[in-house]
């Protein structure tokens, strides 16, 4: 196993006694069970996870496309916990190696590096369908490659789906409702989006997809289940990502200025990672193929959300105010209704526990890398590729 630790261990100075009691041994403790929780080797724990063994009745080969991404990996984790045998498909555009490291000499998983536009031939029982950038300086750096990767990359993991007869989850987003004029949003809600704006690329690439899983199913009986994620976050985005969960966390460890685009007064309602790779799994197992929206209906305004950020990193970070971005939805509220009666699914992480474990790993990260940047508002490619 080639991984290693990224935290430092303190070095000794003193008796045992007053090198456990110091700030950076508590820190290095703490640091290691926060990496045990998320799986990632370290010096605390083994170099090969350990997974249950399933029976072959139960085991199933499972694709991930974009699998080395923020959501992805952790729903890798999730499945290869259960026993799984896992496949990831990356380009690697926004997705990267070090968030699905630790699983890569297990013999349950493989990696392929491979882009979703050209199709491939594979055996699997089950495909969750993540793969494409999907934060807007990144989506929008390369407008015809994204929606190249929701309609071509969807129309071939489909194709694929058909040929193995497996069952295919599709990663559509909260994004297919545009500027919303119903609020909260129901699945029944058909959306108001631009066709022409600078997010269309992204929002009408997830439409399109969806009618591509409904065509499939009614034409090919392929087994399709469409998740309509909102706002998510945690532990692995990328600190280039651009959103305002990381922006803001990253600005406020560092006392930067937070970036807040427009007045602060538009909405959003920000899900835990974990909660939705637990939606994703109840989903892809139920019986239940219509969209499903799943997210937390927990709405902060985005200048809330700054203070909150602004107080929980006791920060001394000015709040700036910088010219609104064109098209940004001015509300946003998951209804879950149909999450909680369908799956028996409803988010268990609260905002601000989330929030911790967030920032704990973005300190984790300035520690080891120093100063970071974050992405503002215009179309970016992600750093460090
Ligand atoms: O996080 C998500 O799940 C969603 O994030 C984005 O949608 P958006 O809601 O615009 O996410 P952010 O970029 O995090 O922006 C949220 C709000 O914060 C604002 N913002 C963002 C970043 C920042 O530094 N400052 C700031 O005020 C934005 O203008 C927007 O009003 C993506 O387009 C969706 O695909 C994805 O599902």
């Amino acid at each position: 196993m080639s991984s290693t630790p990224k935290a430092k261990r303190p070095k000794p100075n003193g008796d045992d006694d007053e090198i456990m009691a110091s700030p950076a041994m508590k820190r290095f403790i703490e640091d290691q069970k926060f990496l045990s929780s998320q799986s990632i080797p370290t010096a605390l724990t083994p170099k090969i996870m350990e997974t249950p063994k399933l029976p072959d009745s139960k085991r199933m080969k499972i694709l991930v496309t974009g699998g080395a991404g923020f959501v992805g990996s952790h729903l890798v984790d999730k499945l290869m916990m259960q026993g799984h045998e896992v496949i990831v498909l990356d380009n690697f555009f926004t997705g990267q190696k070090k968030n699905i490291e630790h699983w890569m000499h297990h013999p349950s998983f493989s990696l392929v590096r491979h882009d979703v536009t050209l199709p491939i031939l594979l055996e699997v029982d089950q495909i969750y369908h993540l793969a494409c950038p999907a934060s807007p300086p990144h989506y929008q750096y390369n407008p015809v490659k994204t929606i190249k990767t929701s309609t071509l990359g969807t129309c071939n993991m489909l194709g694929l789906a058909k040929r193995v007869h497996a069952r295919i989850l599709l990663a559509s987003t909260s994004e297919v409702y545009g500027d919303p004029l119903v609020h909260p949003q129901p699945e029944s809600y058909w959306g108001n989006v631009n066709t022409l704006g600078p997010r269309s690329c992204y929002d009408e690439g997830k439409r399109v997809a969806e009618t591509m899983m409904y065509a499939y199913k009614n034409q090919n009986n392929v087994s399709t289940r469409i998740a309509r994620i909102f706002n998510t976050f945690g532990p692995r985005m990328h600190p280039n990502d651009g959103r305002v969960v990381s922006n803001f966390i990253i600005q406020a460890l560092q006392n930067k200025d937070i970036t807040i685009y427009g007045d602060g007064s538009y909405t959003r309602s920000f899900q835990y990672v974990s909660d939705l790779v637990e939606g994703l799994v109840k989903l892809m197992n139920s019986e239940y193929d219509a969209p499903c929206n799943i997210g937390n209906p927990d709405e902060y305004s985005i200048k809330a959300f700054a203070e909150t950020v602004k107080e929980m990193t006791k920060s001394k970070s000015k709040i700036t105010y910088l010219p609104k971005v064109k098209d940004d939805p001015t509300q946003r509220q998951a209804d879950i209704t149909t999450a909680k009666r369908e799956l028996d699914w409803e988010p268990k992480v609260h905002v601000k526990e989330g929030l911790r474990k967030t920032i704990d790993f973005f300190q984790a990260m300035l520690d080891v890398e120093g100063e970071i940047e974050p992405t503002g508002p215009d179309a970016a490619k992600p750093k460090g590729k």
